[in-house]
Protein backbone atom coordinates (compact mmCIF):
# COMPACT_ATOMS: atom_id res chain seq x y z
CA UNK A 1 0.00 0.00 0.00
CA UNK A 2 1.04 3.48 -0.60
CA UNK A 3 1.70 6.56 1.38
CA UNK A 4 0.18 8.91 -1.05
CA UNK A 5 -1.27 8.04 -4.37
CA UNK A 6 -1.35 11.46 -7.22
CA UNK A 7 -4.30 11.17 -9.38
CA UNK A 8 -2.95 14.15 -12.29
CA UNK A 9 0.82 15.00 -12.98
CA UNK A 10 -0.45 18.78 -14.37
CA UNK A 11 0.58 21.84 -12.52
CA UNK A 12 -0.57 21.04 -8.98
CA UNK A 13 0.13 17.04 -9.28
CA UNK A 14 3.76 17.93 -10.39
CA UNK A 15 3.90 20.31 -7.31
CA UNK A 16 2.76 17.49 -4.77
CA UNK A 17 5.20 14.73 -5.98
CA UNK A 18 7.89 17.26 -5.89
CA UNK A 19 6.42 18.12 -2.43
CA UNK A 20 6.02 14.04 -1.41
CA UNK A 21 9.26 12.96 -2.62
CA UNK A 22 11.01 14.35 0.41
CA UNK A 23 9.15 12.91 2.75
CA UNK A 24 8.66 9.56 0.97
CA UNK A 25 9.52 7.39 -1.54
CA UNK A 26 6.10 4.92 -1.04
CA UNK A 27 4.33 7.29 -3.77
CA UNK A 28 2.84 6.83 -6.94
CA UNK A 29 1.72 9.20 -9.86
CA UNK A 30 -0.75 8.44 -12.17
CA UNK A 31 -1.22 10.60 -15.43
CA UNK A 32 -4.29 10.30 -18.06
CA UNK A 33 -2.31 12.02 -20.92
CA UNK A 34 0.63 13.99 -21.54
CA UNK A 35 2.56 14.75 -18.50
CA UNK A 36 3.63 18.18 -19.61
CA UNK A 37 0.80 20.63 -17.60
CA UNK A 38 -2.16 22.09 -19.28
CA UNK A 39 -0.46 25.42 -18.36
CA UNK A 40 2.59 24.71 -20.46
CA UNK A 41 1.24 22.91 -23.56
CA UNK A 42 -2.07 24.68 -23.87
CA UNK A 43 -2.81 27.33 -21.45
CA UNK A 44 -0.65 30.32 -19.91
CA UNK A 45 2.46 29.65 -21.79
CA UNK A 46 1.21 29.50 -25.51
CA UNK A 47 -1.60 32.25 -24.52
CA UNK A 48 0.93 34.55 -23.66
CA UNK A 49 3.59 33.87 -26.41
CA UNK A 50 0.79 34.92 -28.66
CA UNK A 51 -0.17 38.02 -26.41
CA UNK A 52 3.22 39.04 -26.52
CA UNK A 53 3.50 38.96 -30.08
CA UNK A 54 0.44 40.26 -30.69
CA UNK A 55 1.36 43.80 -28.58
CA UNK A 56 4.45 44.29 -29.84
CA UNK A 57 2.93 43.94 -33.48
CA UNK A 58 0.13 46.63 -32.00
CA UNK A 59 3.09 48.78 -30.18
CA UNK A 60 4.51 48.93 -33.84
CA UNK A 61 1.46 50.11 -35.64
CA UNK A 62 0.32 52.97 -32.75
CA UNK A 63 3.73 54.33 -32.59
CA UNK A 64 1.66 57.10 -32.92
CA UNK A 65 0.80 57.18 -29.39
CA UNK A 66 4.33 58.66 -29.14
CA UNK A 67 3.99 61.27 -31.87
CA UNK A 68 6.09 58.75 -34.25
CA UNK A 69 5.48 57.88 -37.55
CA UNK A 70 6.66 54.17 -38.24
CA UNK A 71 5.90 53.07 -41.68
CA UNK A 72 6.27 49.47 -41.10
CA UNK A 73 6.00 45.76 -42.94
CA UNK A 74 5.31 43.12 -40.62
CA UNK A 75 5.43 39.44 -41.48
CA UNK A 76 3.24 37.66 -39.30
CA UNK A 77 3.08 34.03 -41.02
CA UNK A 78 5.38 32.96 -38.12
CA UNK A 79 3.47 34.07 -35.80
CA UNK A 80 2.52 30.20 -35.16
CA UNK A 81 5.92 28.32 -35.51
CA UNK A 82 7.13 31.00 -32.70
CA UNK A 83 4.27 30.34 -30.49
CA UNK A 84 4.76 26.68 -31.00
CA UNK A 85 8.95 26.35 -30.91
CA UNK A 86 8.62 28.68 -27.69
CA UNK A 87 5.60 26.59 -26.14
CA UNK A 88 8.16 23.40 -26.72
CA UNK A 89 11.20 24.70 -24.69
CA UNK A 90 8.23 25.23 -21.81
CA UNK A 91 6.47 21.77 -22.02
CA UNK A 92 10.44 20.84 -22.24
CA UNK A 93 11.75 21.82 -19.64
CA UNK A 94 8.66 20.32 -17.72
CA UNK A 95 8.96 16.80 -19.20
CA UNK A 96 12.94 16.68 -18.69
CA UNK A 97 12.04 17.28 -14.53
CA UNK A 98 9.21 14.28 -15.15
CA UNK A 99 11.65 12.10 -16.97
CA UNK A 100 14.14 12.22 -14.07
CA UNK A 101 12.07 11.08 -11.64
CA UNK A 102 11.72 7.60 -10.90
CA UNK A 103 10.29 5.24 -13.01
CA UNK A 104 8.35 3.02 -10.72
CA UNK A 105 6.73 6.37 -9.15
CA UNK A 106 4.55 6.93 -12.52
CA UNK A 107 1.64 5.29 -14.19
CA UNK A 108 0.15 6.38 -17.77
CA UNK A 109 -3.66 5.93 -18.12
CA UNK A 110 -7.01 6.63 -16.54
CA UNK A 111 -7.68 6.08 -13.04
CA UNK A 112 -10.44 5.40 -11.25
CA UNK A 113 -11.79 4.81 -7.59
CA UNK A 114 -12.49 1.56 -6.55
CA UNK A 115 -13.60 2.12 -2.98
CA UNK A 116 -11.96 4.62 -1.03
CA UNK A 117 -8.57 2.98 -0.94
CA UNK A 118 -8.11 1.66 -4.10
CA UNK A 119 -7.96 2.76 -7.71
CA UNK A 120 -7.70 1.04 -11.02
CA UNK A 121 -5.23 1.76 -13.94
CA UNK A 122 -6.28 -0.64 -17.23
CA UNK A 123 -7.82 -3.65 -14.85
CA UNK A 124 -4.72 -3.30 -12.52
CA UNK A 125 -5.31 -2.31 -8.89
CA UNK A 126 -3.37 0.23 -6.65
CA UNK A 127 -3.98 1.08 -2.82
CA UNK A 128 -3.22 3.88 -0.67
CA UNK A 129 -3.16 5.70 2.81
CA UNK A 130 -4.24 8.58 0.62
CA UNK A 131 -5.08 10.47 -2.23
CA UNK A 132 -4.16 13.13 -4.11
CA UNK A 133 -6.62 14.58 -6.77
CA UNK A 134 -5.55 16.95 -9.00
CA UNK A 135 -7.08 16.08 -12.87
CA UNK A 136 -8.11 19.33 -13.56
CA UNK A 137 -10.36 20.17 -16.42
CA UNK A 138 -11.10 20.48 -20.05
CA UNK A 139 -12.95 23.21 -22.01
CA UNK A 140 -16.65 22.80 -22.80
CA UNK A 141 -18.19 23.05 -26.05
CA UNK A 142 -21.79 22.01 -27.86
CA UNK A 143 -20.97 18.37 -28.88
CA UNK A 144 -23.99 19.27 -31.83
CA UNK A 145 -21.98 21.99 -32.92
CA UNK A 146 -19.06 20.32 -33.19
CA UNK A 147 -20.37 17.50 -34.42
CA UNK A 148 -21.38 19.16 -37.43
CA UNK A 149 -18.31 21.58 -37.55
CA UNK A 150 -15.32 19.03 -36.66
CA UNK A 151 -11.93 20.31 -36.95
CA UNK A 152 -13.43 23.89 -37.23
CA UNK A 153 -14.89 24.20 -34.42
CA UNK A 154 -11.81 24.55 -31.73
CA UNK A 155 -10.75 25.48 -28.14
CA UNK A 156 -7.82 26.75 -26.43
CA UNK A 157 -6.89 22.61 -26.46
CA UNK A 158 -6.42 23.13 -30.51
CA UNK A 159 -6.02 26.79 -31.05
CA UNK A 160 -2.45 27.12 -30.69
CA UNK A 161 -1.66 23.51 -32.94
CA UNK A 162 -2.88 25.99 -36.06
CA UNK A 163 -0.36 26.26 -38.94
CA UNK A 164 -0.81 29.34 -39.52
CA UNK A 165 -3.18 32.68 -38.36
CA UNK A 166 -6.56 32.24 -39.33
CA UNK A 167 -7.84 34.78 -41.69
CA UNK A 168 -11.17 35.23 -39.82
CA UNK A 169 -11.87 33.70 -36.43
CA UNK A 170 -14.95 33.99 -34.53
CA UNK A 171 -15.09 33.46 -30.46
CA UNK A 172 -18.00 32.94 -28.04
CA UNK A 173 -18.08 33.85 -24.67
CA UNK A 174 -15.60 37.24 -23.22
CA UNK A 175 -14.43 35.52 -20.21
CA UNK A 176 -10.88 35.27 -19.64
CA UNK A 177 -9.67 32.68 -22.21
CA UNK A 178 -12.01 34.48 -24.87
CA UNK A 179 -10.90 38.09 -24.45
CA UNK A 180 -6.96 37.26 -24.18
CA UNK A 181 -7.11 35.16 -27.48
CA UNK A 182 -9.61 37.28 -28.99
CA UNK A 183 -7.68 40.67 -28.77
CA UNK A 184 -4.36 38.92 -29.49
CA UNK A 185 -5.39 37.45 -32.75
CA UNK A 186 -7.59 40.60 -33.49
CA UNK A 187 -4.15 42.58 -33.13
CA UNK A 188 -2.50 39.73 -34.96
CA UNK A 189 -4.77 40.78 -38.38
CA UNK A 190 -7.13 38.20 -37.96
CA UNK A 191 -10.86 39.56 -38.69
CA UNK A 192 -12.36 38.67 -35.31
CA UNK A 193 -15.82 38.41 -34.11
CA UNK A 194 -16.58 37.86 -30.16
CA UNK A 195 -20.16 36.89 -28.97
CA UNK A 196 -21.00 37.12 -25.54
CA UNK A 197 -24.09 36.16 -23.98
CA UNK A 198 -23.63 39.07 -21.29
CA UNK A 199 -22.86 42.67 -21.21
CA UNK A 200 -19.25 41.78 -19.52
CA UNK A 201 -15.65 41.42 -20.16
CA UNK A 202 -13.04 39.49 -18.45
CA UNK A 203 -12.60 38.95 -14.74
CA UNK A 204 -13.70 42.42 -13.27
CA UNK A 205 -16.52 42.67 -10.49
CA UNK A 206 -15.93 46.43 -9.76
CA UNK A 207 -19.20 48.28 -12.08
CA UNK A 208 -17.08 51.56 -12.67
CA UNK A 209 -14.25 49.46 -14.31
CA UNK A 210 -15.91 46.91 -15.93
CA UNK A 211 -18.15 49.56 -17.54
CA UNK A 212 -14.70 51.54 -18.69
CA UNK A 213 -12.96 47.95 -19.84
CA UNK A 214 -16.10 47.61 -22.13
CA UNK A 215 -15.40 50.96 -23.62
CA UNK A 216 -12.24 49.96 -24.28
CA UNK A 217 -11.62 46.98 -25.01
CA UNK A 218 -14.75 47.52 -27.46
CA UNK A 219 -13.55 50.21 -29.05
CA UNK A 220 -10.87 47.96 -30.54
CA UNK A 221 -13.03 44.56 -30.43
CA UNK A 222 -15.58 43.60 -32.56
CA UNK A 223 -17.67 42.39 -29.66
CA UNK A 224 -21.19 41.40 -29.53
CA UNK A 225 -22.80 42.25 -26.11
CA UNK A 226 -26.18 40.08 -25.89
CA UNK A 227 -25.86 38.08 -28.84
CA UNK A 228 -25.21 34.67 -29.81
CA UNK A 229 -24.89 31.92 -32.65
CA UNK A 230 -28.13 30.36 -32.78
CA UNK A 231 -27.37 27.63 -35.75
CA UNK A 232 -24.06 27.36 -37.33
CA UNK A 233 -22.92 24.79 -39.54
CA UNK A 234 -19.84 24.19 -42.65
CA UNK A 235 -20.41 25.64 -45.35
CA UNK A 236 -17.11 25.21 -48.27
CA UNK A 237 -14.62 24.49 -45.49
CA UNK A 238 -15.98 27.26 -43.31
CA UNK A 239 -17.99 27.92 -40.50
CA UNK A 240 -21.66 29.69 -41.08
CA UNK A 241 -22.78 31.27 -37.78
CA UNK A 242 -26.31 32.57 -38.14
CA UNK A 243 -27.22 35.51 -35.41
CA UNK A 244 -29.87 37.64 -34.51
CA UNK A 245 -28.64 41.72 -34.13
CA UNK A 246 -30.84 44.68 -33.62
CA UNK A 247 -33.85 42.62 -34.07
CA UNK A 248 -32.47 41.46 -37.79
CA UNK A 249 -31.24 38.00 -38.97
CA UNK A 250 -27.51 37.70 -40.07
CA UNK A 251 -24.74 35.87 -40.81
CA UNK A 252 -20.83 35.31 -40.53
CA UNK A 253 -18.44 33.35 -42.35
CA UNK A 254 -15.48 32.59 -40.25
CA UNK A 255 -12.41 30.13 -40.97
CA UNK A 256 -12.99 28.66 -37.76
CA UNK A 257 -15.01 29.10 -34.08
CA UNK A 258 -13.24 29.44 -30.75
CA UNK A 259 -15.45 28.33 -28.20
CA UNK A 260 -14.35 29.39 -24.70
CA UNK A 261 -17.01 29.06 -22.46
CA UNK A 262 -15.75 27.48 -19.29
CA UNK A 263 -14.06 24.32 -18.35
CA UNK A 264 -15.27 21.37 -17.01
CA UNK A 265 -13.51 19.38 -14.10
CA UNK A 266 -12.28 15.74 -15.11
CA UNK A 267 -13.64 14.31 -11.44
CA UNK A 268 -16.15 12.75 -13.59
CA UNK A 269 -13.92 10.29 -15.13
CA UNK A 270 -12.81 9.23 -11.91
CA UNK A 271 -15.86 7.29 -10.74
CA UNK A 272 -16.04 8.46 -7.41
CA UNK A 273 -19.62 7.11 -7.15
CA UNK A 274 -18.13 3.72 -6.21
CA UNK A 275 -16.75 5.21 -3.42
CA UNK A 276 -20.10 7.00 -2.18
CA UNK A 277 -23.33 6.67 -4.51
CA UNK A 278 -23.80 10.35 -3.16
CA UNK A 279 -20.28 11.66 -4.85
CA UNK A 280 -22.04 10.74 -9.12
CA UNK A 281 -22.95 15.01 -8.97
CA UNK A 282 -19.42 15.85 -9.31
CA UNK A 283 -21.07 19.34 -9.04
CA UNK A 284 -22.30 18.61 -5.09
CA UNK A 285 -19.51 16.73 -3.74
CA UNK A 286 -18.99 17.18 0.05
CA UNK A 287 -15.23 19.27 -0.59
CA UNK A 288 -14.06 21.52 2.53
CA UNK A 289 -13.39 24.70 0.89
CA UNK A 290 -10.10 25.36 3.37
CA UNK A 291 -8.69 21.76 3.71
CA UNK A 292 -9.97 20.31 0.02
CA UNK A 293 -11.11 17.10 2.06
CA UNK A 294 -13.61 14.91 0.10
CA UNK A 295 -16.05 13.80 2.97
CA UNK A 296 -13.69 12.61 6.22
CA UNK A 297 -11.85 10.44 3.62
CA UNK A 298 -8.08 10.66 3.54
CA UNK A 299 -8.71 12.15 0.07
CA UNK A 300 -7.92 15.73 -1.15
CA UNK A 301 -8.98 17.48 -4.52
CA UNK A 302 -6.43 20.25 -5.55
CA UNK A 303 -6.03 22.71 -8.60
CA UNK A 304 -8.47 23.24 -11.35
CA UNK A 305 -10.50 19.98 -10.68
CA UNK A 306 -12.47 21.60 -7.93
CA UNK A 307 -11.79 25.60 -6.90
CA UNK A 308 -13.22 29.10 -7.68
CA UNK A 309 -10.27 30.38 -8.98
CA UNK A 310 -8.29 28.00 -11.50
CA UNK A 311 -5.06 29.72 -11.40
CA UNK A 312 -1.53 28.13 -12.01
CA UNK A 313 -0.10 29.34 -8.64
CA UNK A 314 -2.91 27.80 -6.49
CA UNK A 315 -2.65 24.59 -8.24
CA UNK A 316 0.95 24.28 -7.68
CA UNK A 317 0.09 25.91 -3.40
CA UNK A 318 -2.58 23.22 -3.14
CA UNK A 319 -0.73 20.50 -4.45
CA UNK A 320 2.12 21.31 -2.41
CA UNK A 321 0.22 22.03 0.91
CA UNK A 322 -2.14 18.61 0.40
CA UNK A 323 0.81 16.46 0.83
CA UNK A 324 1.36 17.57 4.53
CA UNK A 325 -2.53 16.55 5.07
CA UNK A 326 -1.86 13.17 3.31
CA UNK A 327 0.99 12.62 5.79
CA UNK A 328 -0.14 13.73 9.31
CA UNK A 329 -3.87 12.52 8.90
CA UNK A 330 -6.50 13.15 10.64
CA UNK A 331 -4.52 16.52 11.49
CA UNK A 332 -5.77 18.74 8.97
CA UNK A 333 -3.98 22.72 8.18
CA UNK A 334 -5.70 24.56 5.64
CA UNK A 335 -4.70 24.40 2.09
CA UNK A 336 -6.48 27.84 1.14
CA UNK A 337 -4.03 30.05 2.70
CA UNK A 338 -2.58 33.07 -0.13
CA UNK A 339 -4.09 36.10 -0.87
CA UNK A 340 -6.30 35.85 -3.82
CA UNK A 341 -4.55 37.06 -6.65
CA UNK A 342 -5.83 36.75 -10.55
CA UNK A 343 -4.15 38.71 -13.92
CA UNK A 344 -5.56 38.86 -17.13
CA UNK A 345 -3.38 40.03 -19.97
CA UNK A 346 -5.64 41.69 -22.17
CA UNK A 347 -4.17 44.99 -22.88
CA UNK A 348 -5.25 47.12 -20.83
CA UNK A 349 -4.71 44.13 -18.10
CA UNK A 350 -7.04 43.39 -15.75
CA UNK A 351 -6.50 42.42 -12.17
CA UNK A 352 -7.90 41.39 -8.82
CA UNK A 353 -6.47 41.38 -5.39
CA UNK A 354 -7.62 40.12 -1.53
CA UNK A 355 -11.44 40.61 -1.73
CA UNK A 356 -13.37 42.44 -4.96
CA UNK A 357 -16.00 44.75 -5.19
CA UNK A 358 -18.76 41.97 -5.84
CA UNK A 359 -17.81 40.39 -2.51
CA UNK A 360 -17.46 42.61 -0.04
CA UNK A 361 -20.95 44.19 -1.28
CA UNK A 362 -22.97 40.91 -1.26
CA UNK A 363 -20.53 39.81 2.52
CA UNK A 364 -22.29 43.75 3.26
CA UNK A 365 -18.51 44.44 4.82
CA UNK A 366 -18.48 48.50 5.38
CA UNK A 367 -15.76 49.65 3.12
CA UNK A 368 -14.67 52.65 1.19
CA UNK A 369 -13.22 52.65 -2.71
CA UNK A 370 -10.79 54.79 -2.92
CA UNK A 371 -10.72 55.24 -7.30
CA UNK A 372 -8.21 56.84 -9.61
CA UNK A 373 -8.62 57.40 -13.11
CA UNK A 374 -5.37 56.62 -15.17
CA UNK A 375 -6.43 58.72 -18.60
CA UNK A 376 -4.41 61.69 -16.79
CA UNK A 377 -1.86 59.75 -15.09
CA UNK A 378 0.95 61.20 -16.00
CA UNK A 379 3.54 58.02 -16.18
CA UNK A 380 0.38 56.22 -18.07
CA UNK A 381 0.31 59.88 -20.37
CA UNK A 382 4.20 59.67 -20.60
CA UNK A 383 3.80 55.57 -22.07
CA UNK A 384 1.09 56.57 -24.14
CA UNK A 385 -1.26 54.24 -22.62
CA UNK A 386 -3.09 56.49 -20.85
CA UNK A 387 -6.31 54.01 -20.22
CA UNK A 388 -8.29 52.60 -17.47
CA UNK A 389 -8.26 53.17 -13.86
CA UNK A 390 -7.75 51.41 -10.68
CA UNK A 391 -10.01 50.93 -7.54
CA UNK A 392 -8.75 49.94 -3.91
CA UNK A 393 -11.15 48.76 -1.05
CA UNK A 394 -10.37 49.62 2.59
CA UNK A 395 -12.05 48.73 5.85
CA UNK A 396 -14.04 51.55 7.40
CA UNK A 397 -13.33 50.22 10.88
CA UNK A 398 -9.87 49.02 10.71
CA UNK A 399 -8.44 50.96 8.18
CA UNK A 400 -7.22 47.79 6.31
CA UNK A 401 -6.86 47.16 3.21
CA UNK A 402 -8.89 44.50 1.73
CA UNK A 403 -8.68 44.28 -1.98
CA UNK A 404 -8.18 45.71 -5.31
CA UNK A 405 -9.23 45.42 -8.74
CA UNK A 406 -7.16 47.10 -11.49
CA UNK A 407 -7.43 47.99 -15.54
CA UNK A 408 -4.49 49.45 -16.36
CA UNK A 409 -1.09 48.79 -18.53
CA UNK A 410 1.29 46.70 -16.81
CA UNK A 411 -1.30 45.55 -13.90
CA UNK A 412 0.67 42.34 -12.96
CA UNK A 413 3.17 44.45 -11.38
CA UNK A 414 0.87 46.87 -9.33
CA UNK A 415 -1.14 43.72 -8.37
CA UNK A 416 1.41 41.77 -6.90
CA UNK A 417 2.43 44.73 -4.94
CA UNK A 418 -1.03 45.39 -3.73
CA UNK A 419 -1.33 41.62 -2.99
CA UNK A 420 1.53 41.28 -0.78
CA UNK A 421 0.16 44.49 1.04
CA UNK A 422 -3.28 42.69 1.61
CA UNK A 423 -1.42 39.96 2.68
CA UNK A 424 0.51 41.80 5.68
CA UNK A 425 -2.89 43.03 6.81
CA UNK A 426 -1.26 46.46 6.08
CA UNK A 427 -3.83 49.42 6.86
CA UNK A 428 -3.86 52.29 4.42
CA UNK A 429 -2.44 54.78 6.31
CA UNK A 430 0.93 52.20 6.40
CA UNK A 431 0.80 51.40 3.04
CA UNK A 432 1.12 55.41 2.16
CA UNK A 433 3.84 55.51 4.46
CA UNK A 434 5.77 54.07 1.62
CA UNK A 435 7.84 55.72 -0.61
CA UNK A 436 6.13 56.43 -4.31
CA UNK A 437 8.70 57.35 -7.11
CA UNK A 438 8.06 59.74 -9.41
CA UNK A 439 7.08 59.12 -12.28
CA UNK A 440 6.00 55.98 -12.19
CA UNK A 441 2.21 54.01 -12.42
CA UNK A 442 1.86 53.22 -8.63
CA UNK A 443 1.90 57.12 -8.04
CA UNK A 444 -2.13 56.46 -9.72
CA UNK A 445 -2.04 53.89 -6.99
CA UNK A 446 -1.31 56.63 -3.95
CA UNK A 447 -4.16 58.69 -5.74
CA UNK A 448 -6.64 55.81 -5.19
CA UNK A 449 -6.10 55.22 -1.95
CA UNK A 450 -5.85 58.79 -0.86
CA UNK A 451 -8.86 59.05 -2.13
CA UNK A 452 -10.24 55.88 0.33
CA UNK A 453 -8.34 57.94 3.05
CA UNK A 454 -10.24 61.10 2.53
CA UNK A 455 -13.37 59.03 2.41
CA UNK A 456 -12.50 57.31 5.91
CA UNK A 457 -11.98 60.76 7.45
CA UNK A 458 -15.17 61.93 6.72
CA UNK A 459 -16.92 58.80 8.01
C1 LIG B 1 -5.84 29.00 -22.37
C2 LIG B 1 -5.48 29.03 -20.90
C3 LIG B 1 -4.68 30.06 -20.42
C4 LIG B 1 -4.33 30.08 -19.08
N1 LIG B 1 -3.55 31.11 -18.64
C5 LIG B 1 -3.21 31.18 -17.34
C6 LIG B 1 -2.36 32.20 -16.87
O1 LIG B 1 -1.89 33.06 -17.62
N2 LIG B 1 -2.06 32.24 -15.56
C7 LIG B 1 -2.56 31.32 -14.69
O2 LIG B 1 -2.27 31.40 -13.48
N3 LIG B 1 -3.36 30.31 -15.10
C8 LIG B 1 -3.69 30.22 -16.41
N4 LIG B 1 -4.48 29.20 -16.85
C9 LIG B 1 -4.97 28.23 -15.86
C10 LIG B 1 -3.91 27.14 -15.52
O3 LIG B 1 -3.45 26.56 -16.71
C11 LIG B 1 -4.53 26.09 -14.63
O4 LIG B 1 -5.01 26.70 -13.44
C12 LIG B 1 -3.58 24.99 -14.21
O5 LIG B 1 -2.99 24.42 -15.35
C13 LIG B 1 -4.33 23.90 -13.43
O6 LIG B 1 -3.48 22.86 -13.10
P1 LIG B 1 -4.06 21.44 -12.62
O7 LIG B 1 -2.89 20.67 -12.11
O8 LIG B 1 -5.21 21.63 -11.73
O9 LIG B 1 -4.63 20.75 -13.94
P2 LIG B 1 -3.88 20.23 -15.26
O10 LIG B 1 -2.59 20.92 -15.49
O11 LIG B 1 -4.90 20.28 -16.33
O12 LIG B 1 -3.54 18.72 -14.92
C14 LIG B 1 -4.50 17.70 -14.77
C15 LIG B 1 -3.91 16.39 -15.24
O13 LIG B 1 -4.74 15.31 -14.79
C16 LIG B 1 -4.90 14.37 -15.84
N5 LIG B 1 -6.11 13.55 -15.60
C17 LIG B 1 -7.40 13.92 -15.78
N6 LIG B 1 -8.24 12.91 -15.45
C18 LIG B 1 -7.45 11.89 -15.04
C19 LIG B 1 -7.71 10.57 -14.57
N7 LIG B 1 -8.94 10.10 -14.40
N8 LIG B 1 -6.64 9.77 -14.27
C20 LIG B 1 -5.37 10.22 -14.40
N9 LIG B 1 -5.08 11.46 -14.83
C21 LIG B 1 -6.10 12.30 -15.13
C22 LIG B 1 -4.98 15.27 -17.07
O14 LIG B 1 -4.77 14.55 -18.25
C23 LIG B 1 -3.86 16.27 -16.76
O15 LIG B 1 -2.61 15.80 -17.18
C24 LIG B 1 -4.82 29.10 -18.19
C25 LIG B 1 -5.61 28.04 -18.68
C26 LIG B 1 -5.93 28.01 -20.02
C27 LIG B 1 -6.76 26.86 -20.52
N1 LIG C 1 -4.56 35.06 -17.21
C1 LIG C 1 -4.99 34.01 -16.53
O1 LIG C 1 -4.68 33.82 -15.36
C2 LIG C 1 -5.87 33.02 -17.20
C3 LIG C 1 -5.96 32.97 -18.57
C4 LIG C 1 -6.84 32.06 -19.15
C5 LIG C 1 -7.57 31.22 -18.34
N2 LIG C 1 -7.44 31.28 -17.01
C6 LIG C 1 -8.28 30.44 -16.14
O2 LIG C 1 -9.10 29.58 -16.88
C7 LIG C 1 -10.45 29.71 -16.43
C8 LIG C 1 -11.39 29.39 -17.54
O3 LIG C 1 -11.42 30.45 -18.50
P1 LIG C 1 -12.67 30.68 -19.42
O4 LIG C 1 -12.43 31.92 -20.20
O5 LIG C 1 -12.98 29.42 -20.14
O6 LIG C 1 -13.85 30.88 -18.38
P2 LIG C 1 -14.57 32.21 -17.86
O7 LIG C 1 -15.48 31.78 -16.77
O8 LIG C 1 -13.61 33.31 -17.60
O9 LIG C 1 -15.44 32.69 -19.13
C9 LIG C 1 -16.47 31.93 -19.65
C10 LIG C 1 -17.24 32.79 -20.65
O10 LIG C 1 -18.15 31.96 -21.34
C11 LIG C 1 -19.46 32.53 -21.26
N3 LIG C 1 -20.38 31.39 -21.30
C12 LIG C 1 -20.51 30.39 -20.41
N4 LIG C 1 -21.42 29.50 -20.83
C13 LIG C 1 -21.86 29.94 -22.02
C14 LIG C 1 -22.80 29.46 -22.96
N5 LIG C 1 -23.48 28.34 -22.75
N6 LIG C 1 -22.99 30.15 -24.09
C15 LIG C 1 -22.30 31.29 -24.32
N7 LIG C 1 -21.41 31.80 -23.47
C16 LIG C 1 -21.20 31.14 -22.33
C17 LIG C 1 -19.47 33.34 -19.99
O11 LIG C 1 -20.46 34.33 -20.05
C18 LIG C 1 -18.05 33.91 -20.02
O12 LIG C 1 -17.99 35.03 -20.86
C19 LIG C 1 -10.54 31.15 -15.93
O13 LIG C 1 -11.51 31.27 -14.92
C20 LIG C 1 -9.16 31.45 -15.42
O14 LIG C 1 -9.05 31.28 -14.03
C21 LIG C 1 -6.61 32.17 -16.43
Amino acid sequence: MYDIIIIGAGTAGIAAYKEAIKKTQNILIINDGSWDTTCARVGCMPSKILISTANRVYDIQHADEVELTVKAQIDTSHVMQHVQSLRDRFTKATLKDVNSWEKSHKISGKAEFIDAQTVQVANQKYQAKSFIVAVGSTPSFNREWKESLGDLLITSDQIFELNELPKRLAVIGSGVIAIEIAQAMHRLGVETTVFARSEKVGSLTSPTLQKNAIEVLSNELNIKFKVLPEHVQKYRNKVKIEFTEHGQSQQLITDYLLVATGRDSLLNTLKLQNIDTSFSDITKLPIDPHTKQLAQLPIFVVGDAFTSTPIQHEAAHEGRQAVQNCLNFSKLKNIKTLTPLGIMFSSPEMAGVGQNFKSLTHQKTAFVTGYASYEKQGRAIVNGKNQGGVEVYVDIKTRKLLGAELFIQSAEHLAHLLAWMVGQKLTVDEVLDNPFYHPTLEEGLRTALKHARRQLKAV
